[in-house]
């Protein structure tokens, strides 16, 4: 894999990746999102926190096209994709894994990986089956960036162990694969960490920020460890009960008195605020 120069750009001068503006979404009577505004910006590692149930994992949804907002407007790269399908999302070079690992149980390390080809593959059999020097010519390539993506996770050893019997760590190692196969120019993941100890956590973030470096993807990331939120994020918007009430740099906006009484309740902020004078 060849490492492209380091862009020393400021992120606020980069174009925009990602906008949502004013995004709405509810759930009956519940509102999950209550006009969510956000930009992510070419290169950067942007990290969407806040406490359980305060809407992040559902303004991923709506960027990646699983739940149409009430109201709203999602831009990527410069293109209004608010109400287009998932499938076709993923086609403009967004890749994402899940909160809950969506492995394919029983399928062996290399197997999974694979999946995460589909968006490059051919969706005619008919026209595959008449142009099979070109399906094989596309096979080779899927299987090239395949075996760089499993050398640049160092998943060698284990490539063909079924999935379900390698640790969880590995295990959320192999969804970072299958994200990166697909070759994305805009990655989310959504709590990348969950469950890590803390060798597994600085393993992930440096496969992280070297997936940043040498790919120059883009990327926004839901992750609860504060830790790992300002060792790797550069900017941070921080949600509770679906309104942004923090961001900026990670330590700034996480240390926002709002958000620490969203994460520990006004008694307990202010608790901690007087211990910290
Ligand atoms: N499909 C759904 N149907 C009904 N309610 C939903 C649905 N998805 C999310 N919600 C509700 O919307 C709110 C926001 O949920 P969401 O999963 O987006 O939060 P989150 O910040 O990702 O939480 P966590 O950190 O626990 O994953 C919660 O109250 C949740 O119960």
């Amino acid at each position: 894999m060849n490492a492209t120069s380091i862009d020393t750009t400021p992120s606020t001068d980069r174009p925009v990746v990602l906008a949502c503006r004013d995004i709405e979404r509810s759930f009956g009577g519940l509102k999950a999102l209550k006009g969510t505004s956000l930009d992510v910006r070419e290169g950067e590692i942007f990290g969407l926190v806040g406490p359980n149930g305060s809407g992040k994992t559902t303004l991923v949804n709506v960027v990646t096209g699983f739940y149409p907002p009430n109201a709203g407007t999602v831009t990527l790269f410069g293109e209004n994709i608010t109400h287009v399908a998932p499938h076709a999302i993923a086609r403009r070079g967004v890749a994402r894994t899940f909160q809950n690992l969506a492995l394919f149980k029983g399928m062996s390390v290399l197997d999974n990986i694979l999946i995460g080809r589909h968006v490059h593959m051919k969706p005619s059999a008919l026209g595959t089956f008449f142009y099979w020097w070109w399906a094989q010519r596309e096979e080779l390539a899927n299987r090239r960036v395949v075996e760089e993506v499993i050398e640049f996770m160092q998943l060698q050893d284990i490539r063909d162990e079924p999935v379900d019997v390698i640790p969880l760590g590995l295990q959320k190692r192999v969804e970072l694969a299958r994200a990166l196969v697909a070759e994305p120019r805009f990655l989310i993941l959504d709590e990348p960490m969950a469950g890590m100890n803390q060798e597994e956590k600085e393993y992930i973030a440096r496969f992280i920020l070297d997936a940043r470096e040498a790919r120059g993807v883009t990327i926004l990331i839901i992750e609860h460890h504060m830790d790992v939120v300002t060792a790797i994020c550069d900017r941070v918007v921080v949600l509770s009960y679906g309104e942004i009430i923090s961001e900026g740099k990670p330590q700034e906006a996480i240390s926002h008195p709002r958000v620490v009484s969203a994460y520990l309740g006004e008694r307990a902020a202010k608790r901690h605020q007087q211990g910290a004078a």
